[in-house]
């Protein structure tokens, strides 16, 4: 009895097992399908290889359940019959994987144990894109196919053609009547960015990865498809050579230099290493300067050197036993979206975050990753409680590349937006065919604060002497000052308890405050920090309505009227003044004693210099550049930023260049800062 219910039990576990073989083997030749056969990956690389390890420990342990078509029995990818096939002379294998110095060291061991003398390795970059096989025959191209499964490949003689690196006839000398070499396509990192630039730009699907877009750019039923995509090339080894009895170099390492003067590109990282110390020293320094390879690369591979070795050394089902990849730890984990949270920026955008559950990739633990704003999400699909995959490469932040969409919930729920500023409660708004969505806050709202103050403070706008960026800090964090209004109310006294702020210079500062509440209106309008509101449309806004009241009074058709206003810009005024706590602030300011000389209302046409162009150039010495500007603007004249021949009047400052020239050759009018001057003061 007891027996035989152990023997239920054991029979139950045999089936469990075998029915989880016959599950992994489904799963991984479903995800193998989306990654060989329509290059875009539905997991991470990571997940993929932990499956497969999971696949092989139990096979191993029950091999008579393994099925003939399991992904560790066979080499991944098929040939598509929409190519024609090639049949590869000699079959093209995978690698085998480590992933740890002691794995490595395993591997070391068990082929040392094998060989006579030590073993002693050949290095190489282990480049992410796909292996091909090209065959020459006299010294001349004739074809070239992928892996496929491994023994049949897809043609693609016409596309390996357009790639530019890759020789048509044979450089130098020795080299066999045919020809086999088998190398890497690649997409470089540059050009993968702008090919999913132009995808985006054009609402094309994106490649997820430099290795899909080279599969996917290679894999083209157009040559001319292939041609525009600028792809790589690296030889890696030898294929096929014919006669055998033809003469090669005897170490791998020297096939590769050989394979260099016939007019091969061979990766510049390939190294010689002799020891298991050499190699992780190789390994590490790869990994150090991953990022700033030309082309992604996942980790090294490592071959024993020497040919004859290999050949004892021989093959196991799908991958030679005298090499190995030893790979990078992975960049691309996947791991759920538990929710978004909403952060305000400096500047007011509202930035999506994703709160994830935890999950180490790119050698740190990762809980959150922006997703940059609603076009993002839009463009990944991605919702609340979606499976998502993480990317952290070097020291960029954490991305969310992709969503794996089979694992997405019935209760997923859409990604909103707030419509008001989680910080201050003011209404948030994203202006069409802008991607951003921001706190109309501006002064009002605490993320905004310091950078609304700096602002405020600023040369162009107040200009209060020593008010610094690092005093403005201070002073916010230290919860002396809220709004700009508050700046007006410090003491020396306590000024003192910021840094390196002795009585002195804090008396300074608090006389520097007084002197900045004269102001002029322009310079007003320009410290509030409205949206897109710069000094040059301050300065317009300002000789336009004359007074605040007028100007707080306008409509966005009022604006509009303004030079250089725009419908945009008219918005950003019309929501500024419309939000109650913005009038506060403004309310605030003039009751603090801020002020500026009445503009007097001055018929348009009395102005001496309406319908003017006047440039300025150079270092002026008494007046500030801007002061200038706003001056001759007062008196009707355009300042425009360049020479031309519909200027009326250059200003030379100190030290004039190339405008000076311009206005000399076309014979327009110049002045230098007296003369300027001058004009300002009426003469
Ligand atoms: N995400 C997925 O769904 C999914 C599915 C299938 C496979 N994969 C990934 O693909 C990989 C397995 O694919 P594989 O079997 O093609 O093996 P592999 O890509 O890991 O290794 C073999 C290949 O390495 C390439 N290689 C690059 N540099 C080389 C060099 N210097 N010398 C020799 N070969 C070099 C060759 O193209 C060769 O075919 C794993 O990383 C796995 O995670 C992912
Ligand atoms: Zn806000």
């Amino acid at each position: 009895m007891q027996n035989d219910k152990i023997q239920d039990h054991a029979s139950f576990n045999i089936q469990a097992v075998a029915q989880e073989i016959a599950e992994l083997t489904d799963i991984l030749n479903g995800h193998n399908y989306c990654y060989y056969v329509d290059d875009a990956p539905s997991i991470p690389d990571a997940e993929y290889d932990r499956l497969l390890k999971q696949l092989k420990v139990l096979e191993t342990a029950h091999p008579e359940y393994c099925f003939p078509d399991s992904p560790t029995q066979r080499v991944g990818g098929v040939a598509l019959a929409k190519f024609d096939q090639v049949v590869h002379l000699k079959p093209m294998l995978s690698l085998d994987n480590v992933f740890s110095d002691e794995e490595f060291e395993a591997f070391y061991n068990r082929i040392n144990d094998k060989t006579d003398t030590a073993p002693t390795f050949c290095c190489e970059p282990k480049l992410d894109g796909l292996a091909v096989s090209i065959l020459y025959r006299d010294g001349i191209y004739e074809r070239a196919g992928t892996r496929g499964d491994g023994k049949t490949g897809e043609d693609i003689t016409e596309n390996v053609r357009t790639i530019l690196s890759i020789p048509m006839k044979l450089r130098g000398e020795n080299f066999p009547p045919l020809l086999e070499v088998r190398g890497e396509v690649i997409m470089p990192k540059q050009a993968f960015d702008s090919l999913n630039e132009r995808a985006r730009a054009k609402g094309e699907k994106e490649f997820v990865n430099p290795r899909n877009a080279a599969a996917g750019s290679l894999r083209q039923l157009d040559s001319k498809i292939t041609a525009s995509r600028a792809l790589g090339f690296y030889a890696y080894a030898l294929g096929v050579v014919e006669p055998e009895t033809w003469e090669l170099a005897d170490h791998h390492y020297d096939q590769l230099m050989q394979l260099k003067s016939w007019g091969f590109p061979v990766s510049a990282e390939v190294k010689q290493c002799d020891s298991v110390k050499d190699v992780i020293a190789y390994y590490t320094d790869i990994m150090t300067r991953r990022s700033s390879l030309a082309y992604e690369i996942d980790g090294v591979v490592i071959k024993v050197d020497n040919i004859d070795q290999q050949a004892m050394l021989g093959f196991v089902a799908k991958a030679p036993r005298w090499a190995t990849a030893f790979k990078f730890p992975a960049q691309e984990e996947m791991t759920l979206l538990e929710g978004v949270d909403f952060q305000v920026g400096r500047t007011g955008a509202v930035t999506p975050v994703a709160r994830l559950k935890p999950i180490f990739v790119g050698g740190v633990t990762v809980s959150n990753a922006t997703l940059h704003n609603a076009d993002e999400i839009a463009r990944l699909g991605v919702k609340i409680k979606d499976t998502v995959i993480v990317r952290r490469a070097g020291d960029v932040i954490p991305q969310i590349v992709a969503i794996v969409a089979d694992k997405r919930p019935d209760d997923a729920s859409e990604i909103e937006f707030p419509t008001t500023c989680p910080v201050c409660d003011s209404l948030v708004e994203r202006l069409e065919g802008e991607a951003v969505a921001r706190c109309t806050g501006g002064l009002f709202c605490e993320a905004q604060r310091k950078e609304a103050i700096k602002h405020f403070a600023s040369r162009k706008a107040l200009d209060i002497d020593g008010m610094g960026d690092k005093v403005v800090e201070q002073l916010i964090d230290k919860e002396l000052v809220e709004s700009p209004a508050d700046l007006f109310k410090l003491s020396a006294s306590a000024m003192t308890m910021l840094d390196r702020m002795g009585l002195k210079s804090a008396t300074n500062l608090v006389k520097a405050i007084e002197v900045a509440k004269q102001t002029t209106f322009s310079r007003f309008l320009y410290a509030l920090g409205i949206r897109e509101v710069g000094e040059a449309t301050a300065a317009n806004l300002a000789s336009y309505f004359k007074s605040l009241d007028k100007l707080k009074a306008a409509n966005a058709e009022e604006f509009i009227k303004v030079d250089d206003v725009g419908i945009i810009v008219a918005q950003h005024l019309t929501h500024f003044f419309a939000q109650e706590h913005n009038l506060a602030v403004v309310d605030s300011l003039i009751q603090a004693g801020v002020n500026w000389p009445a503009i007097e209302e001055v018929a348009e046409e009395s102005l001496s210099l309406k319908g003017q162009t006047w440039v300025l150039t150079g270092t002026l010495t008494q007046l500030n550049r801007n002061d200038a500007k706003a001056q001759l603007q007062a008196l009707g004249a355009k300042v425009a930023g360049s020479v031309s021949k519909n200027t009326s009047c250059l200003v030379a400052g100190e030290a004039a260049g190339s405008k000076l020239t311009k206005a000399q050759d076309l014979g327009i009018k110049i002045l230098d800062e007296e003369g300027l001057l001058a004009v300002l003061a009426g003469e």
